[in-house]
């Protein structure tokens, strides 16, 4: 394979490209054209014993330095991500297909912001002193986990590489990533930047692979956590996986997540957020704001300009800056997703707005709108993982909390209202990890991040994932004598 995006080997372990060309062919296709621009091959049991084995040497050097130093080679990290922001977005292009505009200010940056916060806080990550009677006193260390897992979903890569990678170093630990099987490439110029930075060898390591490598590396008992991003059904088989071994865990799954827009709403920020919630990345977002939840009054004057604006949309080159709407990531997905589109027309929706595939080469499909949803219909049930649109009316307040809470996810929610009382009680009300009140989908690194019931476990970004990739210990210190029964 020549083209520009082949990596040299297929996994990056212990500073160097390697590869084993025993393990299972991985090709990476450009979603826009269907060709293939890369192959990769998935790691065996010898590529994983090498990650594992360089990641338990690097991790004890690495936890071994301050927090601050540990933190100057993040941020240094951080800036040359920075600085090649442009090629790294290009790659991400063509691994996900995802379009140009999206990919120059989403990816590569938001993995750079988080490598910057988490380096900023490993200097200020202590424990506690408690005083006991008696000049007794306990102390308390925040002391790495060990070697982690990181296990990726294909719609953000680099993204949540750094999003794992960067509270996982801070806290001294040292990483191995599995890609997703269909986004294996960005991932690598992550290591590569981390050991450019100053990183030891072996501390973010890369393996590509299937379930299967997943699988070995959660099961393996030299790991000491593990953090997934994908699926609901993959994440109970992880988290299944992890408690065998009794391993920390953050799961962050899918979602079926509501917007509930009130009758005095700013009509065209609520569209926006609709439009942004449901569209971006082709749809293919985890808190996605699926279920859009208008209230009668309005109901018509919403879907008169969301589809005036849905005729904006430029559909295309996802290479070409102005484009908004690329393809899907595989041709599978678009097969997905369309018999979504079709169970959604049987089972009676309405539809206002796109609903085909596109013909020609790439997965390219329609940004579809359905109207007149009913909460029992399937596209209101169900992750969809594409840019379909759930639009379903509501008469009050309550009804509106009771039906966006009536899922068994919990991932995002947001409340498009001008009464400020109502937008707190109902941000208050919804059972969701991450709530907007007229805003949607904003995942600043300062914030937690995470879902509730079974959109996932644990919170990545922000200060609350230091308790995901750290423990305390506890040293009692005893000043006087020590007394026994005999
Ligand atoms: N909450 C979030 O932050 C977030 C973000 C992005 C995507 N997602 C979710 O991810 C899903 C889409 O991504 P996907 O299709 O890649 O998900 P997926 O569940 O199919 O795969 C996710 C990852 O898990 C690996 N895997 C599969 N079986 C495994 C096993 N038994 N053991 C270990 N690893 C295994 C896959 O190889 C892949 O790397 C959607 O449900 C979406 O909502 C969630």
């Amino acid at each position: 394979m020549s083209t520009a995006y082949q990596p040299a080997a297929s996994h990056y372990v212990n500073g160097t490209y390697i590869d084993d060309l025993d393990g299972r062919e991985i090709p990476v296709i450009y979603p826009a054209t269907g060709q293939e621009i890369a192959k990769v091959y998935g790691a065996t049991a010898s590529i994983i014993e090498q990650a594992i084995q360089s990641a338990q040497i690097a991790q004890k050097q690495w936890a071994f330095l301050s927090g601050s130093e540990r933190g100057r080679i993040m941020v240094r990290a951080a800036h040359i991500m920075r600085e090649r922001n442009r090629s790294l977005s290009e790659l991400e292009t063509h691994d996900t297909g995802k379009p140009m505009s999206e990919t120059l200010i989403a990816d590569a940056l938001s993995g750079a912001d988080a490598l910057e916060y988490f380096g900023g806080l490993a200097g200020t990550l202590t424990g506690e002193h408690i005083p006991l009677a008696g000049g007794d006193f306990v102390y308390t260390r925040r002391e790495a986990l060990g070697v982690c897992v990181g296990i990726g979903a294909w719609n953000y890569p680099i993204q949540i590489a750094s999003w794992k990678a960067a509270p996982a170093l801070a806290c001294g630990n040292a990483m191995i990533f599995k890609p997703s099987e269909m986004t294996p490439l960005s991932a690598l110029k992550l290591a590569e930047i981390l050991v450019e930075a100053g990183a030891p060898a072996g501390l973010f390591n890369v393996v590509q692979g299937h379930g299967d490598v997943g699988a070995a590396l959660v099961t393996d008992p030299r790991i000491d956590k593990v953090s997934l991003t994908g699926s609901v059904p993959t994440g109970q088989k992880v988290y299944a996986a992890a408690a065998q071994g009794l391993k920390h865990a953050t799961m962050e799954l899918g979602g079926k997540s509501p917007i509930v827009i009130f009758d005095d709403a700013n009509l065209e920020n609520a569209v926006s957020a609709a439009i942004n919630g449901n569209f971006y990345s082709t749809g293919q977002i985890c808190s996605n704001g699926t279920r859009v939840f208008v209230q009668d009054e309005i109901k018509d004057a919403f879907i008169a300009r969301l589809t005036e604006r849905m005729k904006r949309a430029i559909i295309g080159d996802p290479m070409g800056e102005t484009t908004t709407i690329g393809p899907m990531v595989s041709e599978r997905q678009r097969a997905i997703v369309l018999g979504y589109i079709e169970k959604g027309i049987q089972e009676g929706a309405t539809l206002v707005a796109g609903g085909k595939s596109i013909d020609g080469a790439g997965f390219y499909i329609e940004p579809t709108v359905f109207a007149d949803v009913t909460d029992d219909m399937t596209i209101a049930r169900e992750e969809i993982f594409g840019p379909v649109m759930s639009v379903l009316s509501f008469a009050t307040e309550e009804e509106a909390i009771r039906r966006a809470n009536d899922t068994e996810f919990g991932l995002a929610a947001g409340v498009f209202t001008q009464d400020l009382t109502r937008a707190h009680r109902v941000a208050a009300a919804f059972e969701a990890g991450t709530c907007y009140i007229n805003a949607y989908n904003l995942t600043p690194v300062e914030a937690p991040f995470g879902g509730v019931k079974m959109s996932g476990v644990g919170r990545e970004n922000s200060k609350a994932a230091i308790d995901h990739y750290s423990q305390l210990k506890s040293v009692y210190v005893c000043l006087g004598d020590t007394e026994a029964a005999f």
